[in-house]
């Protein structure tokens, strides 16, 4: 036993309507572009929500439906697998997103169950038809009859880290990998998950406005760790006027303090030229360029055409910048010519899984390999890139050992490189310290699990 508690945590009122509604319909189309063409939920659900005019509790509704679907797709599947006589992989795939809408409902809404169920079976007969309509009918009743999801939790077979993946929404890899990552006993893995599976705060940054009249423009509070932070309790972004005048971003307290790490450490000799070498979309570039003292250049790449374009776009109007599009590990620069690198390496991003609720679904243990290669090569080449004495910032959203000290262990092997110590240029964020290096977690920190490293190229 876990002993995760959910009650009342994703209770919602709007639960009483036997009919077809929008909401249902709409969260349904969510889980339907994510399975059929691998769209991405943080962009198709307000898209969907502008287009169909939803009003605001409907809104929230459909959110928490269609998100909440997405990260418990294990546990959903897991529940509807002694369900249903075939394999999952075999049904109509549409009837599957369904299945695991209706048994959402069930099991985590706590939706009474015949709104659950007259609603799926009303959606069914209209997407699917007639005759699968049956079938979703059976299965949910007999999902209702076994009660709310930690009823299912217990009878489900498995061992102890097996039930915390499935009580934290979590894949079984990514429980293992966080669990090492966090390198102490289990006693903070339960609530490191369950603040991974939570809907995060939006953090805003504070560019180009004092960040006092920021929090007050956003009816938000300073950011306890970034003195460019401010954090919303909830409401859009996008309606804060100094966000649609690029003034402010939005963008997590733990990013920035990811990109002000490496403007904190001491350089001996010039400090004129900065590279950010992974730059796309330019959320850390235009921080730097922000906070920048006079005098240096800020050179931001990416080897996509369209991130960088973002690049471009993000430091728009900035003096003393230059956007490439290149690859990092053929750079067209001469070796040498930085002062300071922040190398915000591609990563599986599992230190970000709040805000994309279907990727820890998408990712597979599969993936660590090759972006550790490429990593590593990258890694190799911002110490090629900066000058003797300068410093290199290694930085993933992901805490994930082998993307992480793994690659800096490896790098520091190198008789030319020092590895500095994080902590201390982060005076005053608690329990930061992962041995020399830094680590955010959403549960100690309230940001995504960012990782830091700093390496200086001693000679
Ligand atoms: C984690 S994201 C960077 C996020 C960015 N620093 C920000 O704060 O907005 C990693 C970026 O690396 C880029 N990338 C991947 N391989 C690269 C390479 N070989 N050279 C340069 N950029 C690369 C990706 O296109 C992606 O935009």
């Amino acid at each position: 036993m876990t002993g995760a508690s959910r009650k009342g945590r994703r209770r919602h009122p709007a639960t009483r309507r036997p009919v077809l509604d929008g909401a249902r319909l709409t969260a349904y189309d969510v889980l339907d572009g994510v399975s059929s063409r691998a769209a991405y939920a943080n962009l198709l659900l307000p898209q969907l929500l502008r287009e169909r005019e939803l009003d605001e509790r409907d809104a929230a509704f459909t959110t928490q439906l269609a998100y909440g679907a997405l990260r418990a797709q294990g546990t959903l599947d897991a529940v509807l697998t002694g369900l249903v006589s075939r394999p999952l992989a075999e049904l109509d795939p549409r009837v599957l997103d369904l299945l695991r809408l209706g048994a959402y409902q069930l099991l985590d809404l706590r939706v009474p169950s015949h709104a659950a169920v007259d609603t799926t079976v009303a959606l069914t007969r209209a997407i699917v038809g007639t005759g699968a309509s049956g079938l979703v009918n059976a299965v949910l009743r007999k999902v209702a009859t076994g009660g709310d999801r930690e009823a299912w939790l217990d009878r489900l077979d498995g061992d102890a880290a097996t039930r915390l993946a499935l009580a934290t929404d979590h894949p079984r890899w990514i429980v293992d990998a966080w669990r090492d990552a966090l390198g102490r006993d289990d006693t903070e893995l339960e609530a490191a998950l369950l603040a991974d599976d939570a809907a995060p705060e939006v953090h805003l940054v504070a560019r180009r406005i004092d960040r006092e009249a920021l929090a007050a423009e956003a009816g938000g509070q300073p950011g306890p760790w970034s003195p460019y932070a401010v954090r919303m309790p909830g409401g859009d972004p996008g309606r804060v006027a100094s966000v649609r005048s690029g003034a402010a971003a939005v963008q997590d307290e733990g990013s920035q303090l990811a990109a002000l790490l490496l403007t904190r450490v001491p350089l001996d000799g010039p400090d004129a030229a900065w590279l950010d070498m992974c730059a796309g979309p330019g959320g850390k570039a235009a921080l730097l360029a922000a906070v920048r003292p006079e005098g240096v250049r800020l050179t931001a790449v990416d080897r996509a055409p369209h991130r960088a374009e973002l690049v471009r776009q993000a430091l728009s109007g900035e003096p003393d910048v230059e956007v490439l599009t290149a690859d990092g590990t053929r750079p067209p620069w001469a070796p040498a010519s930085f002062d300071r690198v922040l190398l915000d390496a591609p990563c599986t991003g599992l230190g970000a899984l709040r805000r994309r609720p279907e990727v820890r679904w998408r990712r597979t243990p599969d993936d660590v390999p090759p972006l550790v290669e490429l990593q590593t090569a990258l890694l190799d080449s911002a110490l090629a890139s900066v000058r003797p004495g300068g410093v290199v910032a290694y930085v993933t959203c992901s805490p994930h050992t082998a993307e992480t000290v793994a690659v800096v262990d490896a790098a520091a092997r190198r008789d030319d490189v020092e590895v500095l110590p994080v902590a201390p240029l982060l005076p005053d964020v608690p329990d930061v310290a992962r041995g020399d290096h830094g680590q955010l977690w959403p549960h100690r920190h309230g940001t995504d699990a960012m990782f830091m490293a700093l390496l200086r190229r001693t000679r």
